[in-house]
């Protein structure tokens, strides 16, 4: 392993003959052309700097993002620094689970790339301003990696050898990758390096899959096609203009199987699932920031879309409470101070959808008839879900889940009571397991059995009721207001004609 001075190292006698002739070569040719000067000295100042150093900070431009080779080199280095580096740091990852060491600050490793020496320094500027900014890039430490190199090898390190960094570290994250549930933070923690605290992420290990979901068959197939399809799209989504993001909305009544399902699509395509709490988004703004660091192969889910975007009704309220406080905040902040619709709009098809590529975005509404058209037409929310109650498909899915159970004789009544009852598939679940041990399967089966009959029981009597014919004094009642009116009608043509 070399360091710096290694490639120093080695050149102390050629620096020494070369100071000595050009001791001599300033005393005994002083009167040689400018340019012959010139290019003499160049020579003479490499000799004693012959290394080019790049420099790769973490933030660069962009306020928001972190800079993508820093992370490709990031990665790369972290693998490469275990073996190699003499001082480490150690980081636990997956939730406490795996300790992962990679070089400390301040250190420096060297690479060997086709028998060439390339020194990587991790390092760190400390600002002097004590100014405290939301923005990375202005945060009072600012990491970057420095590569340094021998004169010589520029063209090597700029043609071949980054690009082989990057390409080794895009594949080692994609090999070493955890899939994550993130959650979004309220903005008053978010302070110095924001990557870190706009989002708290855990490991994603949610069970679900399509195979242990409950519903139609046909419309199972056909969402895990779309899904595979959209994934493999990238092409298709340049070729004619579009963004490389696709909307979901599913809806149904609760317990359906919604949740289930964006868990069931992050384990199929194995894309992170960021969980976006809107309520706890103050304005545009905030919601700008939070969608540049989402990455990419990403579902963004908005649960409950129908009371995420009813953050008027809390301000109304405030709004009563201290008009006048409210009106200055609204003179001061402008249309930013909310989280608007058509701000949540831009996101999702706006200029602002095309900061990242193969993105799902998923709403869920128990409401569907809520939501404004404007927020779910089609090629915004391009595919529309219903998720219901559970049909016989559905519960043959939950028996297989439950009970390991393929067939069995009492499914045929299973079957006439699941399709006259709605059932939603939670219920069916929670009937069918096993409450006792030692348990059976008959009694499962018959717990259910007995759940759906009594489902069936209560729908029959709120029907009844509903369809119930009025009783004798309601009649009375509604024969007395009928006379009155006709009554009415009689004095008032009596009086004005038939043009009151
Ligand atoms: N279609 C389904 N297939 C398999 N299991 C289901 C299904 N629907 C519900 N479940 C079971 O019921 C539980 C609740 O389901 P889930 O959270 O997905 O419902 P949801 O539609 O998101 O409800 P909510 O509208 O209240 O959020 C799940 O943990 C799962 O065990
Ligand atoms: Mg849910």
């Amino acid at each position: 392993m070399m360091g710096m001075g290694e490639i120093w190292g080695g050149m102390g006698s050629t620096i020494a003959t070369a100071m000595f002739l050009y001791a001599m070569f300033q005393q005994y040719c002083p009167a040689l052309p400018y340019q012959f000067q010139m290019i003499y000295s160049r020579w003479f100042a490499n000799l004693f700097n012959p290394c080019t150093s790049i420099s790769f900070y973490e933030y660069t431009g962009e306020r928001y993002q972190r800079n993508q080779v820093y992370v490709d080199i990031e990665t790369y280095l972290t693998s490469n620094s275990s073996q190699l580096a003499r001082r480490l740091k150690a980081d636990v990852v997956d939730d406490g689970k795996d300790l992962v060491l990679s070089m400390d600050d301040y250190e420096e490793i060297t690479d060997i790339y086709q028998g060439v020496e390339l020194c990587w320094a991790s390092c760190q500027t400390v600002s002097t301003n004590q100014t405290i900014s939301l923005y990375a890039t202005d945060a009072s430490e600012r990491r970057y990696y420095m590569l340094s190199f021998h004169n010589r090898h520029r063209k090597l390190v700029t043609e071949e050898y980054l690009k082989h960094v990057r390409e080794q570290g895009k594949k080692m994250k994609i090999e070493n990758r955890q899939r994550k549930l993130y959650t979004n933070n309220a903005a008053e923690n978010w302070s110095g390096h924001q990557s870190k605290i706009m989002w708290s992420h855990v490991t994603f290990e949610h069970p679900s899959t399509f195979q242990t979901l409950a519903m139609d068959p046909v419309k199972k197939k056909e969402i895990i096609h779309d899904l595979i399809t959209f994934r493999k799209g990238k092409d298709y989504y340049a070729k004619v203009g579009k963004a490389w993001k696709r909307g979901y909305l599913l809806y149904g009544p609760p317990g359906t199987g919604k949740s289930s399902m964006v868990a069931a699509m992050a384990n199929l395509l194995d894309y992170d699932v960021y969980d976006l709490e809107l309520t706890s988004v103050k304005n545009n703004n905030e919601l700008k920031k939070l969608f540049t660091e989402i990455s990419n192969k990403s579902i963004i889910v908005i649960e409950d879309i129908d009371c995420s975007l009813d953050l008027t009704g809390q301000r109304k309220e405030e709004k009563e409470e201290d008009a006048n406080e409210m009106a200055k905040n609204e003179e001061n902040s402008g249309d930013d101070s909310k989280v608007t619709l058509s701000g949540l709009l831009n996101f999702i098809d706006g200029l602002w959808s095309c900061c990242g590529e193969e993105r799902l975005i998923v709403f869920t509404t128990n409401h569907v008839k809520k939501l404004d058209p404007a927020l779910i037409r089609r090629g915004r929310m391009d595919k529309h879900i219903e998720l219901s109650y559970c049909c016989f498909e559905g519960f043959k899915v939950l028996a297989k889940n439950y009970l390991d159970l393929d067939s069995h004789p009492l499914f045929e009544t299973i079957q006439s009571l699941i399709q006259k009852t709605q059932m939603t598939p939670a219920d069916v679940a929670e009937n069918l397991m096993p409450k006792i041990v030692p348990w059976d399967i008959e009694t499962c089966l018959s717990n259910l059995i007995e759940a759906l009959n009594k489902v069936k029981e209560e729908e029959r009597m709120k029907a009844e009721k509903e369809s119930k014919p009025m009783t004798k004094e309601a009649n009375t009642v509604l024969k007395k207001i009928k006379k009155k009116l006709a009554l009415i009608r009689y004095y008032v043509n009596a009086k004005y004609g038939n043009n009151p």
